[in-house]
């Protein structure tokens, strides 16, 4: 059953955060603001140097104070050497490469998290499938960070919730014990595909937000596309064996109302972007951080293809990111021709064709019927 995880006070356990951009650095102050030892490991001397010395990192995220606890060095080993618990934060498509200069220094019971929110390109796979072919550790020691959690917000302690999810119930717990302070509160489910696919495709909603807005149309387009981009989500994720709870839950639509509605967003921005006419290679030179969206439509559109789900929304992000379709024509919602989505249908219902997708549905009814030990969203 899910619940709220709060603080263990007396044991500073070490752990390691390894990519010192904007989330990294916020959730390695979390960390060491709920006792722990921390070291975040960043890529650039300079940047270590400051974090370390100065108790700052000016370039992502302007005005804030580290905290104490928190250490920073630029060698990856001594960073991840001896660590209870490493967390990543890098861009999606480096972890793979990441993960095997982590390898020679792991510990053999050292619990590895996803922080990110992307799929690799190559391969289609999540984060945590990533860490799992690579690290060859099983999911029991692996878990997943995910919810509406835009990093300068927490990082001056604007309060928000997440979501950790891992195949072991006790390993979640540790990764949420690990991770509570009184402006960040953690709850715990097994859900790991629809937590992470929850943070991946609200990326893929919010870059065509930004496109409306960028357009100039009003709240009732973003409305009606945020609501249908969460049919679209719930859809996906529940193909690929998600919860449809957790996709309704602070993974799924708590972050994707988050992200839709903050300039803060860089899938947003990325979007509003490509609204007002610049095209993708302009979009990038402009972006100074991570936009996980751009690089994420691709897989996901694969992905779906290979499981018969239609995502109308995503396919149009995909067609103006191309310049097939000029941004104006974003209404995918209103699309009726017989290929295109079908009318209005409630999310928790089977989505029309494709009978791997109905089956899906049918296994998530047939567990909430039967009940047990099963993920069930983040209800604390
Ligand atoms: N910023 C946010 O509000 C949140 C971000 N995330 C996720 O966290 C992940 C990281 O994003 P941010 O910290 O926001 O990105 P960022 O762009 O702020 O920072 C990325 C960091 O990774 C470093 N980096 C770039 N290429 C690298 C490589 N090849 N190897 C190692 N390090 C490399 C950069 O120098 C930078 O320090 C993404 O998957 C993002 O979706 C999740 C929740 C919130
Ligand atoms: O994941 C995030 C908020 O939960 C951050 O979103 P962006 O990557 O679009 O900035």
């Amino acid at each position: 059953m899910d619940r709220a995880v709060h603080r263990r006070r007396g044991h500073a356990r070490r752990i390691a955060v390894l990519g010192a951009g904007s989330w990294g650095t916020t959730f390695a102050k979390i960390l060491a603001d709920a006792g722990n030892d921390v070291v975040i490991w960043a890529r650039r001397p300079e940047l270590a140097r400051e974090i370390e010395e100065a108790g700052r990192n000016s370039d992502y995220l302007p005005g804030v104070n580290l905290p104490a606890g928190l250490h920073s060095t630029s060698r990856l080993d001594r960073a991840v050497e001896g660590a209870e618990q490493v967390y990543l934060a890098v861009p999606s498509q480096s972890l793979r490469e990441n993960l095997l200069a982590v390898q020679p220094h792991l510990g053999e019971r050292t619990i590895v998290a996803s922080l990110m929110k992307g799929v690799e390109k190559s391969s289609g796979l999540r984060m945590s499938e990533v860490i799992a072919e690579v690290l060859e550790i099983p999911g029991e020691r692996i878990a997943v960070v995910s919810g509406p959690n835009l990093a300068l917000e927490i990082a001056k302690e604007q309060p928000t919730a997440a979501v950790v999810a891992s195949d072991s119930l006790e390993t979640a717990e540790a990764v949420a014990r690990a991770s509570t302070t009184p402006y960040f509160r953690t709850f715990v489910n097994q859900d790991v595909p629809g937590t992470e696919f929850g943070g991946v495709l609200k990326n893929l909603i919010a870059v065509a937000i930004g496109i409306v807005d960028g357009v100039g149309y009003g709240e009732n387009t973003k409305a009606s596309i945020i609501t249908r981009g969460l049919v679209e989500m719930t859809d996906f994720a529940v193909a690929f064996g998600a919860h449809p709870d957790t996709l309704s839950g602070l993974a799924g639509l708590g972050d994707l109302i988050a992200t839709c509605q903050s300039p803060l967003s860089r899938n947003n921005t990325a979007g509003r972007l490509l609204g007002q006419g610049y095209k993708l290679p302009e979009v990038v030179d402009r972006m100074q951080q991570t936009t996980e969206g751009l690089a994420s439509v691709g897989p996901i559109l694969e992905l779906a293809k290979s499981r018969g789900v239609d995502m109308p929304i995503v396919e149009q992000v995909r067609m103006v990111l191309a310049g097939t379709m000029h941004p104006s024509k974003i209404a995918p919602h209103l699309t009726t021709d017989s290929d295109g989505p079908t009318g209005e249908r409630n999310t928790n219902e089977p989505a029309p064709g494709g009978s791997a997708l109905r089956r899906a549905f049918q296994r998530a009814f047939d567990q909430l019927r039967d009940g047990g030990r099963r993920a069930r969203g983040d209800r604390p």
